[in-house]
């Protein structure tokens, strides 16, 4: 799949939130998109997903099955657990997720109001309905916010399935999570562009810094240090 040139902004007269920005992504790749907080990655995802058309440029060879989770899961819908995934299935023409469900924990859940949910459970539904159908696309905003560790861990695994089988992933994740899973390349959407940022090496243990500076910088800073893959917290 390959998006070039692609441009994009919301409305006409707003700043440009992709300019001329270009990504291949192979499949059985796993895409980490990092950047700091505002700069596109949600915008860029919906556009590989099929759901924002670009305003220039062009996105071609997307995999037939699409598979995507947003941010925040949409949880004011008059639908049980089980009714919204067996409509999203239907609409999407896929098989109801069974397994997935048990395997992100969330099969007590499946008899309760979507509207009744917690955060956490409400996005392990967006989850679920994503992962169904095994998709040749699978695009996920911020999966692990909010999931429990078991479901974290789950969730990796499935991402490496996904991608195993052939299927191309792209994730924004503030947390990394998705770093362990195998030969995850990340991207950074800066300035309106995409470019390949500096891998992470895995095997460099990880050692914990404190830092003390102005209440006024510190949002920056670690905006800027999140965009770096560090994990800030
Ligand atoms: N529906 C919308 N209508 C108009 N502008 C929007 C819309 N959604 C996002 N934007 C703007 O587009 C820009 C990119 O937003 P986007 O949500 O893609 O960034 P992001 O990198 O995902 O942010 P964050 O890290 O905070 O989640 C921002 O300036 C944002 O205000």
């Amino acid at each position: 799949m390959r998006a070039t040139n692609v441009s994009f902004r919301y409305r006409r007269g707003d700043p440009w939130v992709l300019s001329d920005a270009s990504l291949d992504l192979a499949p059985g790749s796993v895409a980490e998109i990092t950047g700091p907080n505002g700069t596109g990655k949600s915008t860029l995802l919906r556009l590989l997903a099929g759901l924002l058309r670009p305003v220039r440029g062009r996105i071609e060879e997307r995999p037939a099955v699409i598979g995507y989770a947003p941010e925040r899961f949409p949880s004011a819908q008059p639908f049980t657990v089980a009714a919204y995934l067996r409509h999203m299935a239907a609409v999407r023409r896929v098989a109801v997720p069974e397994e997935l469900t048990a395997r992100l924990g969330m099969d007590h859940l499946l008899g309760q109001k979507l509207p009744d949910l917690s955060k956490g459970s409400a996005h392990k539904v967006g989850l679920a309905q994503a992962l169904a159908g095994e998709p040749g696309l699978l695009i996920l905003d911020e999966p692990f916010a909010g999931l429990d560790a078991t479901a974290r861990a789950e969730l990796s695994v499935i991402v490496a399935e996904v991608a195993a089988r052939g299927g191309i992933v792209v994730a924004s994740d503030h947390q990394g999570d998705l770093r362990s899973v195998p030969g995850v390349t990340r991207y950074e959407v800066r300035d309106g562009k995409i470019a390949e940022a500096v891998p992470i090496v895995v095997d460099d243990p990880l050692t914990t810094l404190t830092i003390k500076l102005p209440q006024s910088k510190a949002d920056a800073l670690a905006a800027r240090l999140r965009a770096e893959g560090h994990e800030v917290s």
